[in-house]
């Protein structure tokens, strides 16, 4: 694992976006196509605002999210509407979005329809995941009902996940889906989620989901 800490909330923003863009750019130098991976939740948006802005060649990037809240697009929870606002934006408006909610009543009953689209866009070329302070990352929380599935190396791309910190029920790629990508970063800031993330170096996977992903991260933190 690489450390990089940043003095404020803005300059990891900007030196977060820049390694992102750069690595995005890299890949569609070898590749005709980047799937790059992102989280939900607060902490991104600084950094999804001013990597949009980046002139690349997005309609070659495909954009998914880690996970998902099982919720409608105009819920102020969904992910999908928070990344379409800060991210799909700007240059970045032309990238090829993969849903990862559709309207079923239930994630069981809309992963079949969503997984497919999965595999074509495997391994994962850039992969940027958040952190809670209870170690979860994506929809992977400790104690969660099928966590120990989503963790087994045969679990299928999506899974349905259930926990008490989750709030609503959830949809998330896997561990092994994530553990393949070709490039990990995670973001975390505050005191506190730079203790958890000392915590979960120390910790197993099934209890800090987090560790899981550690080993080939780069981890950017600021106060
Ligand atoms: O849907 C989600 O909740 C996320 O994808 C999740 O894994 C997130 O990255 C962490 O919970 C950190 O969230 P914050 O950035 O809001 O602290």
């Amino acid at each position: 694992m690489e450390l990089k800490t940043y003095p404020d909330r803005e300059m990891l923003a900007m030196g977060l976006a820049d390694e992102l863009a750069s690595a995005l750019k890299n890949c569609l130098l070898v590749h005709e196509r980047a799937s790059f991976c992102v989280p939900g939740g607060s902490s991104p948006g600084e950094t999804f605002s001013t990597l949009s802005g980046v002139d690349l060649d997005w309609g070659r990037v495909h954009v998914f999210l880690n996970d998902e809240r099982w919720v409608p697009e105009d819920h102020a929870r969904s992910n999908t509407a928070l990344l379409k606002r800060t991210l799909l934006t700007d240059r970045a408006a032309a990238a090829v979005h993969v849903p990862l909610v559709n309207d079923a009543e239930t994630p069981e009953a809309g992963i079949p329809d969503l997984a497919p689209a999965f595999e074509a866009e495997l391994p994962i070329s850039l992969l940027l995941l958040g952190m809670g302070e209870d170690m979860h990352t994506a929809s992977l929380f400790p104690g969660a009902d099928r966590l120990a599935d989503a963790m087994a190396d045969d679990a299928p791309i999506l899974m349905a996940m259930r926990a008490e910190g989750a709030g609503e029920p959830r949809v998330t790629l896997t561990r092994r889906v994530l553990a393949g990508a070709m490039e990990t970063h995670v973001l975390i800031m505050g005191d506190a989620k730079r203790e958890a993330l000392e915590r979960a170096r120390k910790r197993d996977p099934l209890t800090a989901p987090i560790a899981a992903f550690l080993r080939d991260a780069t981890v950017h933190w600021a106060p």
